[in-house]
């Protein structure tokens, strides 16, 4: 059994947070919340809207409050949006309530997955491969640090990607019991 009382999966965008997420919550009986989209409902704006009217540290603001909620349930998985664990505040709220999945992609896929998006405002700009790139090499580490476990995603299918994580989990898990 999960030893924290949510399942929080980071890591870039594309990396499947929402899409493997969505499947593995259903396996593990969690509900499942992805951030991106209830902050969406709440504010009855799309991302690139909530960009566009006021600025990333508005967005920022709004994830912040919405993470420092969510995080005093228990029982959800939950989906984070990929810019989450830039904040401090965050990374804690995440970390004392979350068994943290990193989910790894390499940027190849995250250019294949992600190419005709129009719902990531930071990657708007021309050169969507430099913007990974820069943005995994500040992101990395702080993912890694962050993570209780690890799981390269990268070539998998969502079904094969959430099958393989939950034996990782189910292993992960029992092993920390019988500790
Ligand atoms: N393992 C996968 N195999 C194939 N396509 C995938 C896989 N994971 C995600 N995708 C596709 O890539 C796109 C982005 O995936 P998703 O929205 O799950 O990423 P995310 O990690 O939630 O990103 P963000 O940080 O922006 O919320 C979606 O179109 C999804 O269908
Ligand atoms: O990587 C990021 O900073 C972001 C990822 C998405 O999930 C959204 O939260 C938003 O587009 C910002
Ligand atoms: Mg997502």
């Amino acid at each position: 059994m999960n030893p924290a009382p949510n399942l929080v999966l980071v890591g870039p965008m594309g990396a499947g947070k929402t899409s493997i997420g969505r499947q593995l919550a259903k396996r593990l009986g969690l509900a499942f919340v992805d951030c991106d989209q209830l902050l969406e409902e709440r504010t009855g704006a799309a991302v690139p809207v909530i960009f566009e009217c006021e600025g990333e540290a508005g967005f920022r603001q709004r994830e912040s409050a919405l993470i420092a909620e969510l995080m005093q349930g228990r029982d959800q998985l939950v989906a984070t949006g990929g810019g989450a664990v830039l904040d401090e505040a965050n990374r804690r709220a995440l970390a004392a309530r979350g068994f943290v999945v990193h989910l790894q992609v390499s940027v190849a896929q995250q250019l294949e997955r992600l190419a005709r998006d129009r719902s990531r405002p930071l990657l708007a700009g021309p050169d969507k491969q430099a913007r990974l790139e820069g943005l995994a090499a500040v992101r990395g580490p702080i993912y890694a640090a962050l993570a209780d476990l690890e799981f390269d995603a990268d070539g998998l299918t969502v079904a094969t990607a959430t099958e393989r994580l939950h034996a990782r989990l189910q292993e992960r898990w029992q092993r920390t019991e019988a500790a």
